[in-house]
């Protein structure tokens, strides 16, 4: 998707050094002799520094001592190696020549096998030195983690219900509906939030939660959380339209995070309405109903007209029943973040899902690397509450600092245990590889910090938040690496960005978007700050010392903010339509390239 126009490499790019560089991907003949000279050269200078050294053994002990001392970590890319030793790039991969090294897929910002930092250490006549080792070594961890559970505490609690399906099916309308339901129900004067859930009482006295995650294509990432946080997906088919696209996406969510479905078959008030078929069609993708033997409940709907929304409910807590889903009201509070933003009145203020225990006023909690001692709980109604136990979704107020959504939400001791749990987190991201490295799938990473587990023990993916987080740090400590002159002649063309947005979620899912830009070898993007809120003095400060622009979704920016970006020249992109927003950074991304005719040439 984000094909940028032109997709003529950058001459003198890293990675096209590194094919010039390595010979089996270009024969030598092919080299210009102005790279080819100086590599054939350095060559048996190389190696005759070696025989000297070799010759030299006496003077070996001063040798050594003499030598350049490198800081070497386990996970180190390129990039990080050639900051470490004071050198640039193309110096790292020239040192690999002639080594197995896998050169040719080799990029900066990819990790380096232990053993060929090393190689590339002595090879550079430098030592080497562990810097990480022996910080672990004095480190211990002090992470917070969930609790054991006692079985004879579990109590049986409600279910949270996620609800899933294609574009245009109805998702809103159904959760609108049961939602309406609930007020018409309670006779509730209250004003409705969006806490990102809501709980629905049945006549019978049982209770649900519905996740009110939102449903279109872009907010992807959210839902696959959506989903390992969640007990059962209620998944919207328009029985008019049939299974589509993302109606499989969903049942692959559902099948990923094994969870159970409860199938609504929407819009069967229209005359078009052919739930049979939709049944028919599900059973392609294993989704079995119970009148073809399965297990799976197909229930016919109308989210407009409100019918059978009382059965669908109902479905819900009977699968529930089967699901017998217990937790603990009492004990430390676990959980897990669904939504977080910023209060003008309240501050920080996020929205959580109570897995275990009963959050109160005077909680000190983590998420992330973010920490709490909850001030006030409110649920979706506005209602200040006492208590929240196991299922309920409740506003927590008391934040230090933002959580992300998907975030595990964990009670500790005191506040400062909380802080020493933060720090420890802080430190522990910091030292975490980078996204796309060999430790896996960055999505599915398992306790990374700030990443959450879900209640079953199954790996939540880690949030967009930190993955961005870690790009942050990265970008920042680039900049800050750099010499000046190379701040000012940086050859590889790039667009330091900075993204402000109106929640947590929106962030997120911009960050999602942009993780999917495949275009860095012709205009590197680098991600310098992001937040919630509006455009601040700060950002226009960081775009100006970065040279970036700032891009707001949902955010506005005062007029004093807009003319100090004015006089700065720094360009502020806000934005209310998220795709509108990523073509506009598109379209600057296409802009920083050269026009065709004029590529350089050395
Ligand atoms: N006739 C009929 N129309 C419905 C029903 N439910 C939803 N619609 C209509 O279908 C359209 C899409 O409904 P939404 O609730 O916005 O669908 P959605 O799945 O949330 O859409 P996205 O958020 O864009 O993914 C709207 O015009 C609704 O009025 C229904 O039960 N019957």
């Amino acid at each position: 998707m984000w094909g940028v126009v032109r997709s003529t490499r950058l001459p003198g790019s890293s990675s096209s050094l590194v094919r010039v560089l390595f010979p089996r991907l270009l024969p030598p003949r092919l080299l210009p002799p102005r790279l080819l000279a100086p590599l054939l050269l350095r060559q048996p200078a190389r190696q005759l520094a070696a025989k000297q050294v070799k010759g030299q053994k006496k003077g070996h002990q001063k040798v050594n001592a003499d030598k350049q001392e490198v800081e070497i970590r386990k996970t180190m890319t390129v990039g990080d190696l050639a900051r470490a030793m004071n050198k640039d790039t193309d110096h790292v991969f020239e040192a690999l020549l002639n080594t197995a090294a896998e050169l040719s897929s080799l990029e900066e910002e990819e990790l380096l096998e232990e053993r060929w930092i090393k190689e590339v250490v002595k090879r550079s006549g430098m030592k080497y030195r562990w810097a990480r080792l022996t910080q672990d070594r004095e480190r211990e961890n002090k992470d917070a983690t969930r609790r054991v559970l006692e079985p004879d505490r579990l109590q049986p609690r409600p279910p949270v219900v996620t609800i899933m399906g294609h574009v245009d099916h109805g998702k809103t309308s159904l959760l609108d509906a049961l939602r309406r339901s609930q007020l018409v129900e309670q006779e509730a004067g209250g004003i409705t939030q969006h806490i990102g859930a809501f709980l629905v009482g049945l006549p019978t006295g049982e209770q649900v939660t519905f996740l009110d995650t939102p449903g279109h294509a872009a907010f992807t990432s959210m839902r696959a959380r959506g989903a390992h946080a969640t007990d059962i997906i209620i998944l919207v088919v328009a029985a008019d339209d049939g299974v589509m696209n993302q109606t499989v996406e969903s049942i692959q969510h559902a099948k990923k995070a094994q969870v159970p479905i409860i199938v609504a078959v929407n819009k069967c008030d229209k005359p078009q309405a052919e739930p049979e078929r939709v049944a028919r069609e599900l059973l392609e993708h294993g989704v079995v109903g119970e009148e073809y033997g399965g297990h799976v409940q197909i229930i016919p709907v109308s989210a407009r007209k409100g019918d059978n929304l009382l059965l669908l409910t109902e479905a819900t807590v009977a699968l529930a029943e089967v699901l017998e889903l217990k937790a603990d009201p009492s004990g430390p509070v676990e959980g897990v973040v669904i939504e977080s933003r910023t209060d003008r009145g309240k501050g920080a203020v996020a929205s959580v899902i109570v897995q275990q225990g009963t959050v109160r006023r005077g909680c000190v909690l983590v998420a992330g690397r973010s920490w709490a001692k909850v001030r006030f709980l409110f649920d979706e109604q506005g209602q200040a509450l006492e208590g929240a136990g196991p299922s309920r979704a409740v506003q927590l107020v008391g934040w230090k600092d933002l959580p992300s959504a998907g975030e595990e939400l964990l009670e500790v001791e005191s506040e400062q245990r909380a802080r020493e749990v933060v720090e420890w987190r802080s430190y522990k991201e910091d030292q975490a590889p980078p996204e796309g490295g060999p430790e896996g799938d960055p999505g599915e990473t398992a306790g990374a910090p700030g990443s959450a587990t879900s209640r079953r023990g199954r790996p939540m993916p880690t949030s967009a938040g930190a993955r961005g987080r870690q790009r942050c740090t990265r970008a920042n400590r680039q900049q800050a690496a750099m010499r000046p002159s190379e701040k000012t002649h940086k050859t590889q063309r790039s667009l330091p960005l900075i993204l402000k947005g109106d929640v947590d979620g929106s962030v997120e899912a911009i960050l999602s978007l942009l993780e999917s830009y495949d275009a860095e070898d012709q205009c590197h993007m680098e991600l310098v700050h992001f937040g919630v809120g509006e455009v601040s003095e700060n950002d226009v400060r960081l775009a100006e010392t970065f040279s970036g622009s700032i891009y707001g979704f949902n955010v506005s920016a005062s007029k004093s903010i807009l003319r100090l970006a004015e006089k700065k020249g720094v360009q502020i992109h806000l934005h209310t339509i998220i795709y509108k927003l990523v073509d506009d950074l598109k379209d600057e991304l296409s802009s920083t390239l050269p026009p065709p005719w004029c590529h350089p040439t050395s």
